[in-house]
């Protein structure tokens, strides 16, 4: 990774190529095999089934950024180029409230017309969650992502915004992605927003699904890959019925490398739809040495076994 991102610093994946293309399989290192096994899936579907049906051949893409001392934002965000949304990381452990709001002034300040959107991984209690939704209101805030981390929390939090007339809309991403049931939250109306990650969520089929049956607004964003998931990301998002947000699929600014010569690096604020090949060159400078290669081949056998099962 080029800038430490939720405390990740370097990114491992799987590549292998099925009867239809190339496919990605790379659940952060410290995911139990059962839930590694869902990328699993997701990668073997994108490997051998054929592209799904697409209503759109480019997709806008926010830039994405960590939760960096102010005097780094703009530098970073250059990589980006052009780009109408941000997404910040907020809630980071060591950070405290007032250093995300003074980014978020900062921000503001600098890129007027852009929208912000926060993503607080579920990290922030329902107090502090309130508080912070009190003064986003001055802000273009496309929605506020995941602030708290139980379905419970985001009814609460909800009810409160709606109560206080603050026209803040939250997403969920984590209660989607790692539930045994993602459906709750649109059951429970927890969420203004999903957020659908591919990988984690099986592949795009049953991805879609979701979205059908959440009946919510929907964004599609990385779970950090190559340009290889990063394609798979881009087939989700094309094929969704209805698209109205920007989607979190810009994210290979923030790896040092890619296994692709024309990597999926967005211009001007969108992606092009397209499949992708690694080339040789790339894939070996980024060969993991022989024990993560085993380490990787044997976790991909212990997942398998359990999508067999
Ligand atoms: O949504 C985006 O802009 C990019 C993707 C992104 O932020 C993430 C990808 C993978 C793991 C996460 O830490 C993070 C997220 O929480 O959404």
């Amino acid at each position: 990774m080029r800038v430490a991102f939720r405390g990740l610093r370097h990114r491992e994946a799987l590549i292998f190529r099925g009867t239809e293309r190339w496919a990605e399989f790379s659940p952060f290192i410290e995911y139990r095999d059962e839930e590694a096994a869902r990328w699993l899936a997701s990668a073997i579907s994108f490997a051998n089934e054929p592209l799904p049906k697409l209503n759109r051949t480019k997709i806008g893409i926010n830039a994405t950024l960590p939760a960096l001392p102010i005097s780094e934002l703009k530098k970073t965000l250059e990589r980006f180029g052009e780009f109408q949304t941000l997404k910040l990381k907020i809630a980071e452990a060591g950070q405290s409230l007032a250093a995300d709001l003074e980014r978020i002034h900062y921000l503001a300040e600098h890129y007027p017309n852009v929208r912000l959107r926060l993503d607080a991984n579920g990290a922030l209690s329902v107090a502090m969650a309130k508080q912070l939704v009190m003064q986003l209101t001055e802000f273009n805030i496309d929605y506020l992502e995941q602030p708290v981390s139980s379905i419970a929390e985001m009814v609460e939090l909800r009810r409160f915004i709606a109560e206080m007339n603050l026209n803040i809309l939250i997403a969920a991403d984590e209660l989607i992605r790692k539930a045994e049931d993602p459906l709750l939250v649109s059951q429970q109306k927890a969420a203004d927003v999903v957020m659908l990650k591919v990988q984690p969520l099986g592949g795009i089929a049953s991805a879609l699904r979701i979205s059908e049956q959440a009946g919510l607004p929907t964004v599609v964003s990385s779970a950090l890959e190559t340009s290889i998931g990063i394609s798979q990301g881009l087939y989700l998002a094309a094929s969704l019925e209805e698209l109205n947000y920007d989607c979190g699929l810009g994210t290979l600014n923030l790896l040092e490398g890619d296994v692709c010569e024309r990597p999926l690096i967005p211009e001007n604020g969108f992606l092009e739809v397209r499949e992708v090949e690694p080339s040789t060159r790339l894939l070996s400078e980024f060969a993991a040495d022989p024990a993560r290669t085993s380490w990787w081949l044997e976790r991909l056998e212990r997942c398998h076994r359990l999508l067999e099962a």
